[in-house]
């Protein structure tokens, strides 16, 4: 049997532990707060992020990375990302050889435009047969009901992919295997950052048009992204580029799109900082995906908008007319 080490108990941390452990493969959750971990090994609940969601008897909480590392099979990391390098560099004395590290996380790392299995590599120095991504359409409110829904477990050495995907397979958690990690890491970061325009979009007061279009062209930016960065383009057609688009984008259970709608309907940045209780990693990782953008030569408007109005003081009206002021182009350019 398989254990493993789930850090971070916040909404994806502690709802995988449960789909782990549910699955058969018992899981220690590290987190650095010391009242929820006494909460979930006492009341087995996640109050503040997981409230009302009994977690299973074979998970375990500690604030001890040594603890929650003890004999794992799976090192699961599901912190924010920009927080990943810092803590890494902690709990990595700690890793047990051979452990398979997991990343949960959609982002790209600001400064460096690394991917977070890139950062998970680089920094724990383990090959990237170890590293595996888990990715999809996977919107925390309803998993945690055990409403049904699938992902992709990306590793470039298949067998790990199999191994993880039999640890965390469910019959209301269907994952689905896939060797192209950057194509499933960059659908998950960059539908975070389209997420936030469409959010922007509905919070102005406009239609489905605008949204479909938004989602479609987003998604040809994330594909410009991929073809220059090696991705598998077939890959954006499935569960982690298409699947967690639509779902990110259309959901108002969406952190990303939800801090969107409050921007387009005209609250100021600091009100929708301190409205947003959870981490919106697109409000991040449009910077660092412009910056990686710009290095590589790709055309990423949707993305040039959202680091104006989130970061540059870009009003959504302006945000409009620059995208639909473009010079007409092929449809399918860039891919
Ligand atoms: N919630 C979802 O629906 C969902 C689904 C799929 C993927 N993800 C991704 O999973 C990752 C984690 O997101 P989440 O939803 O669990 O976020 P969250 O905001 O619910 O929880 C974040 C957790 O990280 C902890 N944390 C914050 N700063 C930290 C730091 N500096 N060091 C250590 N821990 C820190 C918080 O205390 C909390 O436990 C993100 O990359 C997100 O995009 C989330
Ligand atoms: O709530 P969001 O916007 O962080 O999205 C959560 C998941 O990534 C959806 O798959």
């Amino acid at each position: 049997m398989s254990r493993a080490a789930v850090f971070g108990t916040g909404s994806w941390g502690t709802t995988f532990a449960m789909i782990l452990a549910e699955a058969g493969t018992p899981a220690t959750l590290w987190g650095r707060r010391a009242e929820i971990v006494d909460a979930i090994n006492e009341t087995r609940e996640n109050p503040e992020y997981l409230p009302g969601t009994r977690l299973p008897d074979t998970i375990r909480a500690t604030t001890d990375p040594a603890e929650a590392m003890d004999g794992a099979d799976f090192v699961v990391l599901a912190v924010p990302s920009q927080t990943l390098r810092g803590n890494l560099q902690v709990w990595k004395p700690h890793i047990p050889s051979g452990a398979v590290l997991v990343s949960l996380m959609k982002g790209v790392e600001l400064g460096t435009c690394k991917r977070m299995s890139e950062v998970v590599c680089e920094v724990a120095e383990v090959p990237e047969q170890r590293v595996a991504v888990v990715s999809g359409p996977n919107l925390v409110p309803e998993l945690a009901q055990r409403q049904p829904a699938a992902a992709v477990v990306a590793c470039r050495d298949e067998d790990v992919a199999v191994r993880l995907q039999d640890a965390c397979h469910l019959p209301w958690f269907r994952t689905y295997t896939n060797p192209d990690v950057v194509g499933v890491e960059l659908g998950g970061a960059v539908k975070n950052v389209i997420a936030l325009a469409v959010g922007v979009a509905a919070g102005m007061g406009l239609g489905d048009n605008v949204r479909a279009t938004l989602m479609t062209r987003g998604l040809a930016e994330i594909a410009r992204l991929g073809a220059v960065l090696g991705a598998d383009q077939h890959t954006f057609a499935g569960l982690a580029g298409m699947g967690d688009l639509v779902a990110t984008c259309t959901s108002p259970l969406s952190r990303n799109r939800t801090f969107g709608e409050n921007l387009g309907r005209g609250m100021t940045m600091a009100e929708v900082v301190a409205a947003t209780k959870q981490t919106a990693e697109g409000v991040k990782t449009c910077e660092s995906v412009l910056e990686l953008a710009r290095k590589h030569d790709v055309e990423m408007p949707i993305t040039e908008v959202v680091v104006g109005v989130v970061h540059d003081g870009m009003t959504p009206g302006e945000a409009a007319v620059l995208l639909m002021s473009r010079t007409p182009k092929p449809e399918r350019y860039g891919v």
